[in-house]
């Protein structure tokens, strides 16, 4: 592969694409000016009475494609370049070199048509395209073709930016008549090991092809990807949003949307730069309990069996059984008072309808305004019979006397306040779940002390997917076009009843059953899509990784026997040598080693995290600020974030940092029950380094044979 860097003096080439690059800024400029001029003109707008509707969807296109050409100012607007033979892809050549500096000669050469590909489209002032989108059909070639396939493409350019953003280097991979395996790209290998700080970036430049196939995949497909850790799920379920948008915008927005749901909210703070870089800025981005209980508060954890039981899919019938509970039998009569006179609905007549409503299964919520209007309707044929009224069926469901019995009959019900009711009163529990749970599991989910009101409840995720249970069968949530799933390997079964009953069209689920932590998580892809109510959705694996570097890869996965002996372990994408560090100290000497692996990792660049069982968040706080060491516990909101962080691995799932430090890995295994998938994921935080330290033994899957080659055991006690 040809690699040619700036070195200063700028080379002819590197030159004219730059040229090139201003130029397609010119015109990008213009875009956004037109569009901007088109807005505030009312262009093409029709009458503001007749054509309301036409007018405001035109000025909302128009606005979105003034914000879709903003924020490029100084941004690279190109990544890449193919080379395809003249004539391949355009079908017109401009007549002269460079007629009116429009830059079309420099798209087609005399033996070249040369397509660029950016994160937006740029046309001149006729149309014709000088960037294409990196998501047009036509793009695909860049991330996709390869000497067994080359889709046309002779050459292909990746181009390298410097920290200002200006274009310094490119680099030419033949693809057409070259040898099969070319090695890896200089650039690609650059990108992926640049130093991480703050939030995550996107990957548009870098797409691998095994990646493209899974973003471009049909909107009505529902994916389930299984990926090792940092093989890019993440990365692929954002860019697979993007894509989708940019071909089916309209039938997305039709039918209700996009979200992202994530674990956490310190995971969603990491993402939450992906998508507007990519200039999509409508996608919600929610955490699993946002969904289900916005409002309520979760301040617990449930121990693994009442986990067990509240996750599951019997908790769906209980809760059934609870609401409908509420429904009472009718046992006086309705009196209508309605101008000087009363009307009376006989007991069996009430019955009767109350009989009819429950037999059309309708969600309570419809069945209470239609049980309203059927009780409305007897007093109106009643009327009718007597004497003609003026009154209407929808005037007498309101009257005094209707909405008395129903609040009797059929009562309103908050969906919080029935789930308490149900957790800390054990005979309603045992009145609705007999027969369906025994009588252990019913105690193990019974909250105790019994708080005091419903302010006091101590919430738990999964109580909130109870609440967001009860909520379904009140009435139906608002639907969303897509939804991408990340870290789908903990929901539990009624977590993912609360994502299938908002799903319009297909979803995108990520996720690695080797990284599953909760004690209420399905245990296989399979049971995850039959939950989703998507049981024909494909299960696709990903297992090159390119976060981790393959020594410390190679460490981790030494668990993996342990954890999922189904899945292989997965390959890294770079070496990494000298990427692992193992010390084992004397309990004493354990502060110091820990607050010299910050130091020395703070001395290079780049994103530091301490990672330590939840338990030993606080000392070690204290230790670092002891050691003068400035750093941020995540969790915490501030503003400015420290380079250094010191995190409880229960929330460490998706981040990752370029230098980690683990502290007693014996010790986040025995905090829980799956412990040894926490530890996992611990040890595949590291982009560029771990540092494990202990004073406790290794546990023993770690401590296995001897140290894998390259790893740095040092002792200091
Ligand atoms: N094609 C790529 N080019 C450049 N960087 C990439 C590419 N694919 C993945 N990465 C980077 O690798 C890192 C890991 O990606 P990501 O977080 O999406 O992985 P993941 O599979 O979701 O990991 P985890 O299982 O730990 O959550 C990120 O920094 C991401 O930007």
């Amino acid at each position: 592969m040809d690699y040619i860097e700036e070195t200063g003096g700028a080379a002819p080439e590197i030159r004219a694409e730059r040229e090139f690059m201003e130029l397609c800024r010119a015109k990008l400029l213009r875009m956004r000016g037109e569009a901007e001029a088109m807005l505030d003109r009312g262009a093409a707008e029709g009458d503001a009475v007749v054509d309301k509707y036409f007018n405001h969807a035109l000025r909302e296109f128009r606005k979105k494609t003034v914000a879709d050409l903003s924020g490029f100012d100084d941004a690279p607007l190109f990544f890449g370049r193919l080379d395809y033979a003249a004539g391949e892809v355009f079908d017109d050549r401009p007549e002269t070199a460079d007629p009116d500096g429009t830059g079309l000669a420099h798209t087609r050469t005399e033996d070249s048509d040369l397509l660029y590909v950016g994160r937006r489209g740029v046309r001149d002032a006729d149309g014709e395209p000088v960037v294409i989108d990196w998501r047009a059909s036509l793009s695909r070639a860049f991330y996709e073709a390869s000497p067994l396939e080359p889709m046309g493409v002779r050459v292909r350019r990746r181009y390298g930016f410097d920290q200002a953003g200006l274009l310094s280097a490119f680099e030419d991979e033949p693809i057409e008549g070259a040898p099969v395996s070319p090695g890896a790209s200089r650039l690609v290998t650059r990108e992926i090991e640049r130093p991480r700080q703050g939030p995550m970036r996107d990957i548009v430049a870098t797409i691998q092809p095994e990646q493209m196939r899974l973003v471009r995949a049909p909107l009505d497909e529902t994916v389930c990807i299984q990926g090792a850790p940092g093989t890019g799920k993440t990365a692929v379920g954002l860019h697979r949003l993007a894509y989708l948008l940019f071909a089916e915008r309209e039938r997305l927005r039709k039918e209700g949307g996009v979200a992202v749901i994530g674990p956490n909210s310190a995971f969603l703070a990491y993402i939450h730069n992906v998508l507007p870089a990519l200039g999509e800025v409508e996608v919600v981005q929610l955490t699993i309990d946002d969904l289900t209980g916005p409002g309520l508060e979760v301040s617990r954890v449930d121990d693994a069996r009442a986990a067990r039981v509240k996750g599951g899919p019997a908790m769906a019938e209980v809760l059934r059984r609870h609401l409908w509970a509420r429904i009472g039998e009718p046992d006086e009569e309705i009196e209508v008072r309605h101008q000087q006179r009363i009307w009376r609905v006989p007991v069996s007549e009430q019955a009767e309808e109350l009989a009819a409503v429950l037999e059309r299964g309708t969600t309570y919520g419809a069945g209470r305004e239609l049980y309203a209007q059927r009780l409305a309707n007897l007093v109106l044929r009643r009327m009718e019979r007597a004497s003609g009224t003026s009154t209407t069926l929808t005037q007498l469901s309101k009257n005094r006397g209707i909405g008395q019995a129903l609040r009797r009959l059929w009562p309103v019900v908050d969906p919080g306040r029935l789930v308490f009711e149900l957790l800390t009163d054990p005979v309603q529990l045992a009145g609705v779940a007999a027969g369906v749970l025994s009588a252990e599991d019913q105690r193990a989910i019974v909250v105790a002390p019994r708080p005091r009101s419903m302010r006091s409840m101590p919430w738990s995720t999964l109580d909130l997917a109870l609440v967001d249970e009860v909520a379904g069968l009140l009435g139906r949530p608002v639907r969303l076009g897509h939804v991408v799933v990340d870290e789908a390997q903990d929901l539990s079964p009624m977590h993912l009843r609360a994502i299938a009953r908002r799903l319009a069209g297909a979803c995108t689920v990520l996720g690695d059953l080797a990284q599953a932590t909760s004690p209420s998580a399905v245990r296989g892809w399979p049971e995850v899509l039959t939950r989703l109510n998507r049981p024909d959705g494909a299960i696709e694996v990903l297992d090159r990784g390119y976060r981790v570097p393959a020594e410390v890869l190679g460490f981790a996965a030494r668990l993996l026997p342990h954890l999922a002996p189904d899945l292989t372990g997965p390959t890294s994408f770079r070496p990494g040598e000298d990427s692992l560090r193992v010390t084992g100290t004397g309990v004493r000497e354990r502060t110091p080693a820990i607050v010299e692996a910050c130091e020395s990792a703070l001395a290079g660049e780049g994103s530091v995290c301490v990672l330590s069982a939840d338990a030993d968040v606080p000392a070690l706080h204290r230790e670092l600020v002891a050691a003068a060491l400035a750093h941020t516990v995540l969790g915490e909101e501030v503003p400015n974030p420290e380079r250094l962080t010191l995190a409880p691995v229960s929330l460490a799932k998706g981040l990752e940092y370029d230098t980690v430090v683990v502290v007693e890995p014996a010790r986040i295994v025995a905090a829980e029950p799956r412990g040894l998938q926490r530890l996992y994921v611990a040890l595949t935080r590291a982009v560029s380094r771990l540092h494990v330290i202990h004073a406790e033994p290794l546990p023993e899957p770690l401590r296995e044979a001897v140290p894998a080659a390259g790893v740095v055991v040092r002792s200091v006690s």
